[in-house]
């Protein structure tokens, strides 16, 4: 029985996940993720970290990264919506510094697997959005790191007009207003 749709992005490995959604008259069941069955499509994922995020409308997190311990990320959205972004930081990849977003939201029920070796960000399109998320290392402090989340050599094209939001309002924690450039981040500095 399928149990998963998978849609390839133009980022190799990068990859949108609809669950088969299955409704009776008492709501609806979906299996998540199916270590036997994302195996079946070529993904062997170990998760040892659930992480799990409230954020209100108009909140932005990212772009974050782990310079060692890098983690895989399984994101859904459980409450609310957002627009999710990655970005491939791996330095042989022929997409290297090519950024893809996409909404996640309760209604749509995707999952976005972000694989080792990317940036994550996301912007809150609701309030009170919950995000779940697996992830295939350990939270390790001494190796998170950031990206400014507007940096221009990446060029991310956040949606905040056509969710009603104004840069000038966004609300991030104290590291968001001061990540690197992404130049910063190629020369090691920081
Ligand atoms: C990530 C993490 C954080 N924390 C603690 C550290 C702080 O005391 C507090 C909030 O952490 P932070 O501000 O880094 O949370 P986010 O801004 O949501 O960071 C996450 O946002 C982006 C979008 C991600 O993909 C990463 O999972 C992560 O970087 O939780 C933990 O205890 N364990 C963890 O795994």
């Amino acid at each position: 029985m399928t149990k998963f749709k998978i849609t390839e992005t133009k980022i190799k490995d990068l990859i949108i996940i609809d669950p088969v959604v299955l409704s009776d008259q008492r709501g609806f069941f979906m299996e998540t993720y199916n270590k036997r069955y994302f195996e079946k499509l070529g993904f062997n994922l170990e998760f040892v970290q659930d992480n799990h995020s409230k954020s209100k409308k108009g909140v932005l997190r990212g772009l974050h990264f782990q310079k060692e311990h890098s983690q895989g990320k399984l994101i859904r959205v459980t409450r609310g919506s957002i627009w999710d972004v990655a970005v491939d930081l791996r330095k042989k990849s022929p997409t290297f510094g090519v950024w893809h977003g996409l909404i996640l939201s309760q209604e749509n029920k995707k999952l976005f697997y972000i694989p080792e070796g990317f940036a994550h960000g996301f912007l809150t399109l609701d309030d009170d959005t919950e995000i779940q998320y697996k992830c295939t290392d350990f939270y390790y402090p001494e190796f998170d790191s950031g990206i400014n989340w507007d940096d221009p050599d990446i060029g991310i094209k956040w949606p905040f007009k056509e969710f009603g939001l104004e840069e000038e309002n966004l609300i991030l924690s104290e590291r968001d207003m001061d990540q690197p450039s992404f130049k910063e981040y190629l020369g090691g500095a920081k």
